[in-house]
């Protein structure tokens, strides 16, 4: 079958490369004439494990094609899927500018029936508006078809090529056959419903996981206070089938492009049929509050940050991708340098848009964990790189002014850290911190 994928972020990309390695022709469209020179280049605009091998494999297999030029793309194909942004609005509610825009663009360009597939994230019924401002710009039919995007950053490739569920929301049987058809060769777990139930599926989905980090911080939290291990307390909840063991890690809270946009549209979704939210609310709120942990943590351990260095280990929302889109170290980096520290940061792959997005040239950027750590007064890590999991905790150590470690991700264990001589916090794990050790750890520095 011949496509045409709208946007080039992670989902059209992705979604492109998949498609065009079982076989169809894909022609990739993105308004963005530098991200499209790069992909034509073989580069892929976004760090991902195993993605600019994908890209260039089926561009040199002649499938996969990038283009800016939407029009002639949307002739040739017979879907067009939808893979633009749809970023969160001052007032929380989705901003549907660049969906409408491309919808837009679409209809004017399409000669012949098309099957619109939209797998951006959007508030419930507006497939159906999408549909009607096709039909006032098109002479020629049309069905749209929702398909909620369920990747993870990070794990792109593995979620779309083997993705646990696709659903499938249309108003025309004809056309969710044609788009079960289509996704057959990735999984047989499909499920067809109608436009709204799948707009909702996506939004309730996101929310869900998100409840579930900030239930467990909560937890976490409540660990340290009476001194159980949320680890532990995690592994023994997960246990249960019914909770099941994914998404119940403690740390500095959910980031990214989409659980605090997502959960910020859902709470603005039922606020518009007046319908008051209040358990996401309070989701929304903990993870707020759980960014501050590590900070207040480390304004303790060091009586205050003025004239401190801290070190910062991972700037990224997760590890394996240079997404720093409402990444928790941001915020954390920000209130570090607006309390007088001097903040030295490393990022195995996320230093330049950290340093885009962050745009404070006060920041001193390292090439190394241990260079970071260097005349430190403590560290902080706040993404759970693995090659943080590897580290000689002992000459890092060695490397600091006072060896304190704040680990926001709980990846070290009781173990890793005997003998290193670090005076270590995490989250919702009192038991780590031997009080003995740590007093011996404390003179040996004051000595
Ligand atoms: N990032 C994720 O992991 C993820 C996962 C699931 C769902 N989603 C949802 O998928 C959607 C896309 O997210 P993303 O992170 O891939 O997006 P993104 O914002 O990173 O990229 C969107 C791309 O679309 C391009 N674009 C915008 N308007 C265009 C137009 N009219 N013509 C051509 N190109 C245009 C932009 O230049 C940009 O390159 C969002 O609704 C998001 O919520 C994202
Ligand atoms: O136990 C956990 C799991 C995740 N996180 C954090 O939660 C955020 C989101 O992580 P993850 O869900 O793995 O990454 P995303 O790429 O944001 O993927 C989410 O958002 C996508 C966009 O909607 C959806 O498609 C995915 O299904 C959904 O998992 C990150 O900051 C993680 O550090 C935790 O703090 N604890």
């Amino acid at each position: 079958m011949n496509l045409a994928v709208i946007g080039t972020g992670y989902v059209g990309l992705v979604t492109g490369v998949c498609f065009s390695d079982i076989g169809h022709r894909v022609t990739c469209v993105d308004k963005d004439a530098a991200k499209v020179e790069k992909l034509r280049a073989g580069q892929s605009p976004i760090y991902e494990p195993g993605l600019e091998e994908l890209i260039r494999k089926n561009m040199n297999e002649g499938r996969l094609h990038v283009t800016t030029d939407l029009e002639s793309a949307v002739e040739e194909a017979e879907i067009v899927v939808l893979a633009v942004g749809t970023p969160q609005s001052v007032n929380g509610e989705a901003n549907l500018q660049y969906i409408e825009q491309a919808a837009r663009e679409v209809a004017t360009a399409m000669n012949g029936y098309k099957i619109i597939v939209v797998k951006s994230t959007v508030p419930v019924g507006t497939n159906e508006r999408i549909a009607a401002r096709i039909g006032g710009l098109t002479e020629h039919p049309f069905d749209v078809v929702s398909v909620p995007e369920f990747l993870r950053e990070g794990s792109a490739i593995k979620d779309t090529f083997h993705p646990d569920r696709i659903v499938i929301g249309a108003a025309s049987r004809e056309a969710a056959e044609k788009i079960k058809e289509l996704h057959q060769p990735l999984t047989t777990k499909m499920m067809l419903t109608d436009l709204r139930s799948a707009e909702m599926i996506k939004y309730a989905s996101n929310a869900f996981l998100a409840t579930k980090i900030s239930f467990i911080n909560e937890i976490a939290n409540l660990c340290e206070l009476v001194g159980a291990d949320v680890a532990q307390v995690a592994q023994g909840m997960g246990y249960d089938r019914r909770i099941g063991d994914s998404f119940l890690n403690a740390g500095v809270g959910y980031g990214g492009s989409c659980f605090p946009k997502d959960t910020q549209a859902l709470i603005q979704i039922a606020g518009n049929v007046n319908y008051d939210f209040k358990l996401l609310r309070s989701v929304v709120e903990v993870n707020k509050n759980q960014r501050f942990n590590v900070f207040n943590q480390l304004v303790r351990l060091l009586n205050g940050l003025h004239h401190k260095t801290v070190g910062v280990w991972g700037l990224s929302f997760k590890p394996n991708t240079d997404d720093v889109r409402d990444a928790p170290s941001l915020e954390i980096v920000g209130m570090l340098l607006a309390s007088g520290a001097k903040v030295k940061i490393y990022d195995p792959v996320a230093m330049e848009r950290f340093c885009e997005m962050l745009n404070d040239p006060s920041v001193i950027c390292c090439s190394s964990a241990s260079e970071a750590a260097s005349n430190s007064d403590a560290v902080c890590l706040l993404t759970e790189w693995d090659e943080f999991r590897h580290l000689d905790l002992k000459h890092i150590a060695s490397l600091m002014r006072q060896p304190i470690l704040v680990d926001g991700r709980n990846v070290y264990t009781a173990e890793d850290l005997n003998g290193a001589g670090l005076i270590y916090r995490s989250v919702g794990r009192p038991m780590l911190s031997s009080p003995v050790q740590e007093e011996e750890n404390v003179s040996a520095l004051q000595a």
